[in-house]
């Protein structure tokens, strides 16, 4: 529950006149309820359906009273005319409530799901890749959708207990003793529902790890379309698909069961409560016909809003697991958060020396330190191109992502000529161009795919940036030309061509170190042969580094660093390392290990 008081909290400061216009039209349609039911008694009044009524006391009095003042005679189409008034505006208040209700919860999901989203997007790197894809946008999409569930749940609730709490001071006003008759049955039916209310939120509990698994399942399954097509597996993931949404359904028609019993049990328990009031009234309490109609239509209302408390209650519980999945993802990215200077968004650094690794050691999981660099230290010339090799696992991409600043090193520095990287992060990051392993393109036109990290760029350089990377004739040649769209990631395009177009895309921002990740290893011999061509012609005008799994690729750099074990074990260019044949550079070549 204190999850959603947190959210309450945000939901009035989103906006707090609204909330307060909110929670006070609420209390207004309370009131006017209270008064259109109290308004049957001048009705019986003067329509003289019920004879012998006293017509000097209560409400009769009342608008007797605003008559006269008037100069109205009290009549009853005077009196039906007051009750239409009382019901026009009552419902004319409603429509208005809902649609400031609607505007408030509209905005507020705006605002849920873009603080959210900015906090996983400003999170450090390390705590992305500790979360699945799918479990984050599970929360942001699914989950968030049922937290505004929730508050639209708590909202209404609030609304029923303000006009019911109106409606039992009338009440009590109107015959104490079987008021308090009433609720006190009321709450023993509360009372007799709160296991409902734990059950439900178990439910909701199952109800957010089944979304979860079941967004996993499908990306998993989508992004592995093409092997579990190849490998005609096709109907065990099916399988796997219908059983968990199968386990959703049962949850949820468990869930559809309480609820319905609930109702159930209230309609037949006021039924009860109802026969043991009117026996009471009747015979015991003797009310006066006036009363007996008022409490009667007031209590008629009554029981319906105490089952809908209830069943508000049972949903809102059903809901509370997201709302911890939202807030708990939310503090974990806002606790790692980046907080990357958005005044610096455009500036770049030059480089006149060069990137010192000192001493610099990193693990991913804190809970068993296992090191994947170990007291690296090593040095990046500017304006030379550098490359790194060694076995799988022996540390390049996390000195890449140390290099890009997306790992923060756990012991030791990285120094941008003399200065240490992180007091620069963002601007840092704005002189990198990086073409990972997997490239990735938007599902949109090649222009855009260009533009999306460069928006100012021009025609020209964007023809220039293509020229570089050894695509602009093959862009020529297309139909659309830049306007070709490429396809989900770029599916409607051959790897290498992808690649080239990622090339230009990275070198578009003109950057001062080029981060190539593996980025020939899938192509064939051709495609690899014009991006190495586009690389060489690239060597000093830039800082590049590289790394490397073919040989090919390494012939030309300036230095090579032999990474083992998250070390360096090597160093020196291609001629040098290759003259030691004791050499593990040697080796590695020998055995085509690069
Ligand atoms: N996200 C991660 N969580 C935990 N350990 C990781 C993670 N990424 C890499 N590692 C570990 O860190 C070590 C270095 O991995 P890294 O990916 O840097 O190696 P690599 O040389 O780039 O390998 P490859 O050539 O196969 O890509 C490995 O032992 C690997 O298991």
């Amino acid at each position: 529950m204190d999850m959603l008081l947190l959210y309450i909290k945000d939901l009035y400061n989103l906006s707090r006149i609204r909330f307060v216009v909110n929670v006070l039209l609420m209390i207004a349609l309370g009131m006017l309820e209270g008064i259109g039911v109290l308004m049957i008694i001048p009705l019986l009044v003067v329509s003289g359906i019920i004879p012998g009524i006293e017509a000097t006391s209560g409400m009769t009095s009342v608008i007797r009273g605003i008559c006269q003042n008037m100069c109205v005679t009290l009549s009853l189409p005077v009196v039906l005319l007051l009750y239409l008034s009382v019901i026009w505006v009552q419902s004319w208040l409603k429509r208005y409530q809902s649609l400031v209700n609607f505007d408030l919860q509209q905005s507020f999901g705006v605002l849920l799901s873009a603080r959210l989203y900015r906090a996983v997007v400003y999170a450090d790197w390390q705590l992305i890749i500790s979360r699945t894809k799918s479990d984050i946008t599970n929360i942001i999409i699914s989950e968030l959708m049922r937290v505004y569930v929730g508050l639209n749940y708590f909202l209404q609730i609030t609304t029923t207990v303000l006009t019911t709490l109106i409606q039992v001071v009338i009440c009590v006003l109107i015959a104490p003793v079987l008021t308090c008759f009433v609720l006190a049955g009321a709450i023993v039916l509360f009372i007799f529902f709160q296991n409902f209310v734990k059950e439900s939120r178990k439910m909701g509990q199952n109800i957010s790890d089944l979304n979860r698994n079941l967004l996993f399942d499908l990306t998993e399954n989508l992004n592995g379309l093409k092997e579990i097509k190849s490998h005609g597996i096709e109907l065990v993931q099916i399988n796997n698909f219908i059983k968990i949404r199968d386990m959703m359904k049962q949850n949820l028609s468990e869930f559809s069961q309480i609820q319905t019993r609930t109702d159930m049990l209230y309609k037949v328990g006021s039924a009860v409560f109802i026969s043991l009031f009117l026996f009471s009234a009747i015979e015991i309490f003797k009310l006066n016909p006036q009363e007996f109609i008022v409490i009667s239509v007031i209590s008629a209302r009554l029981w319906p809003r105490l089952s809908s408390f209830q069943m508000g209650l049972q949903n809102i519980n059903n809901t509370l697991p997201a709302f911890r999945a939202a807030r708990e993802l939310e503090n974990q990215c806002l606790a790692a958060g980046e907080r990357l200077p958005e005044n610096e968004a455009s500036k770049k650094i030059d480089l006149y020396h060069g990137v010192q690794f000192r001493n610099v050691s990193f693990y991913y999981d804190s809970s068993s330190i296992n090191y994947s660099l170990n007291e690296l230290n090593l040095f990046l010339p500017a304006g030379r191109t550098i490359a790194f090799v060694g076995v799988s696992g022996a540390g390049k991409s996390t000195v890449v992502d140390l290099l890009i600043g997306l790992l923060k090193p756990k012991e030791g520095n990285i120094l941008i000529d003399g200065k240490p990287l992180l007091e620069n992060l963002l601007q840092w990051r704005n002189s990198i161009g990086y073409v990972p392993q997997d490239a990735f393109l938007f599902n949109t036109s090649i222009r855009d795919n260009m533009l999306c990290f460069c928006p100012d760029a021009s025609e020209n350089e964007i023809w220039n940036a293509l020229r570089l990377a050894s695509v602009d004739f093959f862009v020529n040649g297309l139909q659309d030309g830049l306007d070709t769209l490429v396809g989900d990631r770029g599916i409607r395009l051959s790897g290498g061509e992808r690649q080239r177009i990622v090339l230009a895309r990275a070198l578009l921002r003109k950057p001062t170190v080029l981060i190539l990740d593996e980025a020939t290893s899938s192509l064939d011999l051709e495609n690899e042969k014009r991006i190495q061509e586009a690389i060489d012609g690239l060597q000093g005008k830039m800082t590049i580094v590289v790394i490397a799994h073919r040989i090919s690729t390494i012939k030309n750099v300036d230095r090579i660093f032999v990474l083992e074990q998250g070390r360096v074990i090597e160093q020196g260019n291609y001629r040098l390392l290759m003259e030691n044949k004791e050499s593990r550079f040697y080796s590695l070549a020998c055995t085509n290990q690069i």
